[in-house]
Parts: structure tokens; sequence; C-alpha cells
């Protein structure tokens, strides 16, 4: 391996699965340990086999089916652990490797385990000595080694490295790390544990202070060459560090780590997060960087139009590569005219550009009325500008008043020209009183045949469509629609349609 190599390691399956509620039966597991393996991690940390039957299980299943990547169990140090884990992993031949650990930090010490520093170091060495024993790719980690003395943590990384460790893990376990401060414990064992290049140097950090994938880049920088985490950051309480956001950092930013190379294919990423998320029962937060719904979706009216000019000008990685389709500009009361346009090119829909003013007028008050604009929608309004006449009549108020038992009853308010005209009515229904209030103003008399209201969308916001057939006398007989989200208002700009067609005649 050349030196700028980085070590994914991946531990979904094990701290991932610590996350409350993300327990993943064996098969369910072994679909994702398939994934991990056609994403191209090194290391699969498949489970802590001595936990439970099940975990053992999942292990010896993982480590029997999966090839490629390394396969690893977590232990303690203590022999029952150890042995079970070299029990479970005997499958994976050479790709099997053993996971110890040991607190080290003072805290853990002396309340948790209530032993000295001479001890730990007893045991962490006899740990790693005797999973030595069995598999010859042994992983120590000292946990809690952020919050240890640093002269400590160098002593006994040193030990467990004569002991027979290959890869020394320093886990910031309770994420109290902040990246210059561990970039530096980093470069001090670098510069304090004599025989550091005989073992990989790993980190695995958390993420309650929301600084893992920041804190996991700084050691990287700072010479680690193992890095672990889970996929969409799951894992105890806050999680991990979130392995795609690494690795989209290095890929996008090889001008400020240098050029880390991993064996990940970066096309696989987001089917592995949705997997992970699918499997775990855990969603990914729609803002989630490189995986979430809105980590390429563009809804503001500025950025759409920067998008549709030149993608790079709010997009720094190509969704494509990492097996997104495609951006997104979803329609809100946040875009502009171009993301519209554009819109409604790829429906099919070239308009005149006193068309396309209509509609974004429309287009805006339906935003604000609603969280998206869809495609029916706008189909619904070119539909509408498309069928429009010269309009004599134009709806300026409409109130309408209906209660149980009583009679209803409606306002209108219409312009014509200059001219603005007030009428009410009453009716047998508040479409028919409106109707009759519009007949009073325009003198037009109109008697309704048919009469459909249709929901364009899905949804309680979504957009009605009422489409009515108005007779004017015999011959008459005039088909008109609108569109509204209250579909009395529809219904009235409806029959304002009708009565305008009808005054062309
Ligand atoms: C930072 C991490 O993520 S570490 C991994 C955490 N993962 C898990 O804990 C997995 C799920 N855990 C379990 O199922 C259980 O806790 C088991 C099976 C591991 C142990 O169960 P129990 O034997 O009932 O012990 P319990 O969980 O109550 O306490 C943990 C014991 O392990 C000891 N221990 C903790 N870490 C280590 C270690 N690295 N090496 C040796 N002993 C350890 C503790 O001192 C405590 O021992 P004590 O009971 O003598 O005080
Ligand atoms: C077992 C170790 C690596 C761990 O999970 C931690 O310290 O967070």
């Amino acid at each position: 391996m050349t030196q700028n190599r980085l070590i994914i390691f991946d531990t979904t399956l094990r701290d991932g699965e610590q996350c409350p509620g993300a327990s993943m039966t064996s098969r369910q597991k072994l679909e994702v340990a398939k994934q991990l393996a056609r994403l191209g991690v090194d290391v699969i940390e498949a489970g802590f086999p001595v936990i439970s039957q099940g975990d053992f299980e999942s292990v010896r299943e993982i480590a029997t089916q999966v090839k490629g990547p390394k396969i690893c169990g977590l232990a303690r140090c203590l022999p029952k652990d150890i042995e079970a884990a070299a029990s479970a992993l005997e499958a994976a031949g050479e790709a099997a490797r053993i996971h110890v650990f040991l607190a080290t930090s003072q805290i853990h010490r002396k309340y948790k385990l209530a032993k000295d520093e001479e001890e730990i170091m007893r045991i962490a060495v006899e740990g790693v000595r005797l999973a030595k024993r069995y598999i010859k790719d042994v992983e120590f980690s000292a946990e809690d080694a952020s919050r240890t003395e640093p002269e400590f943590l160098a002593r006994i990384i040193q030990k467990v490295i004569e002991a027979g460790a290959t890869t020394v893990n320093i886990p910031d376990t309770v994420g109290y790390a902040v990246p210059e401060e561990f970039a530096s414990l980093i470069r001090y064992l670098f510069d304090h544990v004599q025989n550091i290049d005989k073992a990989v140097v790993s980190v695995h950090c958390h993420n309650d202070l929301g600084l893992a994938v920041s804190n996991s880049l700084a050691a990287i920088k700072a010479g680690a060459r193992q890095v672990e985490g889970t996929i969409n950051g799951i894992g105890e309480r806050a999680g991990n560090a979130a392995l795609e956001e690494i690795i989209m950092a290095l890929h996008t930013r090889a001008d400020a780590f240098g050029k880390i190379e991993t064996g990940i294919q970066l096309k696989e990423i987001l089917r592995t997060s949705r997997l992970v998320s699918r499997m775990s029962g855990l969603a990914v937060q729609r803002n989630k960087a490189v995986v979430g719904e809105n980590a390429f979706a563009h809804a503001a009216g500025i950025h759409q139009d920067g998008i549709l000019k030149k993608r790079e000008t709010y997009e720094i990685i190509d969704p494509k590569i990492i097996g997104w389709e495609q951006s997104e500009l979803p329609l809100t009361k946040h875009s502009g005219r171009a993301a519209l346009e554009n819109r409604l090119k790829l429906l099919g829909f070239e308009l005149e550009k006193e068309e396309i003013d209509n509609i974004f007028s429309q287009f805006k008050e339906i935003g604000d009325k609603k969280k998206f604009v869809y495609d029916d929608d706008l189909i619904s309004l070119v539909e509408g500008q498309m069928t429009r006449v010269k309009e004599t009549y134009e709806l300026e108020y409409a109130a309408v008043t209906v209660c149980s038992g009583g009679i209803p009853m409606a306002t209108i308010k219409l312009r014509h020209g200059e001219e603005v005209f007030v009428d009410a009515s009453t009716g047998d229904g508040a479409v028919d009183a409106a109707m009759k209030a519009v007949d009073r103003i325009t003198g037009q008399h109109g008697h309704l045949v048919e009469y459909e209201v249709k929901s364009v969308t899905e949804g309680k916001d979504a957009i009605g469509e009422v489409t009515v057939k108005v007779n004017f006398g015999s011959k008459h007989l005039i088909t008109a629609k609108a569109a509204s989200t209250d579909v009395l208002e529809a219904s009235i700009k409806a029959y304002l349609n009708a009565v305008n067609k009808a005054l062309l005649l």
C-alpha cells in the first residue's frame, strides 16, 4: 500500500447498530455487508460476537459469504470475547481481523474499570497477545483515547504494537475532541511512539459536538491512514463519522487534503446509504450532506438560475458520480422565471413571453399557498392560459357565506375596464349564489348544464380544477375551466370564463 492509501473501516454493522432502534436481523446485516463490499470498503466490522447468539451468527455468516473486504469482529480484552470473535471469524481465513479494545482515560480507568495504569497496560497487552494466537490481523483500540493523558496513551500504544497489534485505533469515544487538538494528538503519537511505523494509525470519531467528520479529516491530514465510520453517520448517541462525507471531502478537496487514495466506488454511495437507511429503519435527514434528499435540490430562484447556466455555480459535487440521477430544481414560491421556464420546456411547452408572464404570476400565487408546485399544477396553468379568452370581466373579489340551514349568499366584485361593479345574490348553494351574482352584473343568464371538480395533484393543498358547461340560450353551450387551490374561487372563475366567452360570440 502506498503512503497515501487510506483504509476505510466500516462499522455500520457494529457501532452503527448500537444506535437505539437500529438493530438489524442477520439477513439484513448480510445484505448490508454485501453492499459495503460493492462500495469497496476495506474492512467491515460485522459485529461483537460475544454479545448475543444473533451477533455471533451474523458475524459468522458475513465471514462465510462476503468476499473482498476484511471481516472484523469486536472483543473486550477478555478471553471469552476474543475466543467468540475468533470462532465467528474462522470462515474469513486470511481476511479475518480481530478488534480488541480497552479504555485508557483516567475517568474510565478509575470509575468504569477500577484499574490503575499498570493493570490497564497489562490487560491490553494480554488481550492483543491472545487475539494474535488466533488471528494475524489484530487491531487495538484505546477507548476514550482523546481524553487519555497523551504520555500514557503513547506508552500503551507502543506496548500493544510490541505485542503484535497491526492497527492502533485512537477513538474520540465521546466526541469531545476538536480538530486541531485531535490532529496534534495524532502527531504526538507519531513523534513519541518509537515503533509507530509497525502499525497503521486509525481514528474513530463520534459526533457529540457535530465534529466527527472534521476531526477524522484533521487526523488524516496529520497522518492517520485508517478511518473508521458508518454509512449515514449512524451510531451510538449522536452517531459516528459519516463515511460518505469523509470520502467526498477527500475526493472534492484533494487540494486541501493531498491526493489520498481509497478503494471506494463512488457510484455506490447513494445506493449504500439508502439500503442502510431501509435496513436500520433510520431515515436520513433531508439536509444531510451527500446523501440527504435535499443535498442536490436547489430551491432558490437565484440558485436555480445559476445551476441552469452552469451547474458548478452552486454544486461542488457532480451528483451523478455518487449515484444520483441529477440535481433537482423543485418549484416553490422561491423559484424564479428561469426555473419555471425550464420546467415548462421539459414538459414540452414552448410559450410566448407574455404567456409565461401570466403563468408566472399565477405560479407565485399558488406557491404562496402550497409547499411545492407540481408538474400537473403547471399543466393546469398552461391549459388555462391556452383556453383563455379576452377578459371582458375580471374577478376582483368574491365573498360567499354558507351556514348550515341558512340561505347561501354571495357578494361579487367584477372589473370591466376602468369600472368596478359589485352585486350580491342568494342561491340554492354557494356556487349557484355566486353565479347569480355574476349574472346580475354582466346581464347574462347562464344555465349550468355540467359542473365537474377534480383535484390536479394529491394532498389537502392540491389545486382543484373546475370545468363548467353553460347554456346561454339554446345555441350557445360553452365549456370553460379554471383552477385554484380554493375550489369555490375556481368555480366562480370558470363560470366567469364562460360568460366572457359568451360575450365574444
Ligand atoms: C465505545 C464502545 O462502543 S464499546 C462497545 C460497546 N458495545 C456494547 O456494549 C455491545 C452490547 N453490550 C452487551 O451486550 C453487554 O454489555 C456485554 C455482553 C458486552 C457485557 O455484558 P455484562 O457482562 O452483563 O456486563 P455489563 O454490560 O453490565 O458491564 C460491562 C462489563 O465489561 C467490562 N468491560 C468494559 N470494557 C471492557 C474491556 N474493554 N475489556 C474488559 N472488560 C471490559 C466492564 O468493566 C464491566 O465489567 P464489570 O461488570 O466487571 O464491572
Ligand atoms: C470500540 C471503540 C473503537 C469504540 O467504539 C469507541 O471508542 O467509540
